[in-house]
């Protein structure tokens, strides 16, 4: 299983380089890869496995995160009621279109391979269509909206060598367009 001395952190060239795609049929290697990342989300939103095995909680990893530089992301997105709302795992994910309006949450984001708390609105496009391939093989396209948008936004950012503190305003973190959504 994934644990917290696996996340690969800030300072590591990995997680700014720009991801390799894959190819189908995924090795053995990048499927196991691919239900690990998925379990490591899993166990992290169990107070019970996250607090025995100290995880933070995540609803995204990208595998640069765990050292992979490939194109392969897994999000498991609750509501707030705790009901899983988005479940799935990109592979060569690409951004097909974005809406101009964009959107943030109150609180900022933060990441796993982030150890430091950084303030400020990170704004994001408030509507995404992502054309991606599950681990399958499958080639889908989906439109996400908000919280959904928001976390495959930045885990997309990370296969593309991007971290949720590039998107902060550096002169003014709290500065936004005046039609931004703000969500907690
Ligand atoms: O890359 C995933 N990870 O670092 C865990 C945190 C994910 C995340 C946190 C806030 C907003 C969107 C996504
Ligand atoms: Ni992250």
């Amino acid at each position: 299983m994934i644990l917290m001395k696996d996340i690969v952190r800030d300072g590591d060239p990995v997680l700014r380089r720009v991801a390799d795609q894959l190819t189908f049929p995924l090795s053995e290697h990048y499927q196991k890869l691919a239900d690990e990342m998925m379990e490591y989300l899993i166990n992290s939103q169990d107070p019970k496995i996250a607090e025995k095995h100290q995880l933070r909680a995540g609803v995204g990893l990208a595998a640069p995160q765990v050292g992979e530089g490939v194109q392969m992301a897994s999000l498991l997105v609750p509501n707030d009621k705790g009901e899983i709302i988005f479940k799935e795992t990109f592979v060569n994910p690409k951004i097909v279109s974005e809406s101009v309006r964009q959107v943030c949450l109150s609180e900022g984001e933060g990441c796993l391979s982030v150890d430091k708390v950084i303030d400020g609105y990170v704004p994001r496009p408030n509507k995404l269509t992502i054309k991606y391939f599950t681990v399958e093989g499958e080639e889908k396209t989906i439109r996400l909206t908000g919280y959904p948008a928001i976390v495959a936004s930045h885990e997309i950012d990370h296969l593309n060598g991007h971290l949720f503190y590039d998107r902060i305003d550096k002169k003014d973190p709290f500065a936004l367009k005046d039609d931004t959504l703000v969500i907690s």
